[in-house]
């Protein structure tokens, strides 16, 4: 699989746990009455992004933290049905 590959497929997975939910992590956060769900991903995404500072400052775990900041982040777009071609296309609009 690709770089770009996993990401479509994490997010594809996420869109169906959005969809379809289940008895999961990702749709236990998705599915709550909307404003409550927006607060506890937006909440995680605070907390993930902390945990990336005391990672980088201590040299520790930066990689899994930033993966896990990075993973929070692609879960509020597809909660908020930010379709993953935008994100792509946002990038690659910023090319020089
Ligand atoms: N990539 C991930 C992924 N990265 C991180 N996490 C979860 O994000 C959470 C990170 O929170 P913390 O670092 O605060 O650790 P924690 O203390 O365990 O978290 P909480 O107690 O606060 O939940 C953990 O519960 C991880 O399991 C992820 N959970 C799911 N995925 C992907 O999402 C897909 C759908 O997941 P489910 O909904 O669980 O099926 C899976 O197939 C995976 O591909």
């Amino acid at each position: 699989m690709t770089d770009e590959g996993i990401i479509r497929e994490v997010y594809r997975v996420l869109e169906d746990r959005r969809d379809n939910p289940v008895d999961s992590y990702t749709s236990g956060l998705m599915t709550d009455d909307e404003k409550r769900a927006e607060d506890k991903i937006l909440e995680k995404i605070g907390e993930e992004a902390a945990e990336v500072i005391i990672a980088s400052k201590n040299d520790e775990n930066l990689v899994e933290e930033a993966a896990d900041l990075i993973f929070h982040t692609l879960l509020l777009l597809v909660y908020k049905r930010v379709p993953l071609e935008r994100l792509l296309d946002e990038f690659s609009s910023r090319r020089k």
